[in-house]
């Protein structure tokens, strides 16, 4: 059963409910039975039904244990045809790195500014030191 494959049309006739598939990363999961234990709720996965809920899913960053979980619903893979939309190209850490590039340059800044004052008190104490 797991090694089924499912056309995106095939998925979005399983949209309710009692009848509820999620695709994520290409894996096509039969949430019906989890959807009353969903920690996050049953709405979030409702909205997600007969689609493509990767990004939902690896937004919210669920732990290891969820995607035990979701191993445990796997019904196939994805059968992807001409025309579907474009697989959500997920990348871990996609975000962070580009945060933590603009956390690159605020932080030279921070260290430039940090020298020029450094340097200013140094300078005036200089100074100070000079008139006494
Ligand atoms: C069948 C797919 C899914 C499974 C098996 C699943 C499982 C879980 C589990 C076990 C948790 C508890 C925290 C954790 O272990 O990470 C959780 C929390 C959560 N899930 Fe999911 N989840 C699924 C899909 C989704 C989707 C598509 C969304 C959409 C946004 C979502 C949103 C959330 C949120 C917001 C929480 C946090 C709830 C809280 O801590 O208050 N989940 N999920």
């Amino acid at each position: 059963m797991a090694d089924k494959e499912f056309t995106y049309s095939d998925i979005s006739a399983h949209a309710t409910k009692k009848d509820l598939f999620l695709v994520i990363h290409d894996k096509v999961y039969n949430a019906s039975s989890f959807v009353d234990e969903h920690p996050g709720g049953e709405e979030v996965l409702l909205d997600v039904g007969g689609q493509d809920a990767t990004e939902a899913f690896e937004d919210v960053g669920h732990s290891d244990e969820a995607r035990e979980i979701l191993e445990g619903l796997l019904v196939g893979t994805l059968k992807r045809q001409e025309g579907d939309p474009k697989p959500k190209s997920y990348e871990p850490g996609s975000v962070s790195s580009s945060d933590a590039g603009g956390l690159g340059v605020g932080l030279y800044a921070l260290i430039l500014i940090g020298g020029v004052l450094a340097f200013g008190a140094y300078q005036y104490l200089q100074t100070k030191q000079e008139s006494t």
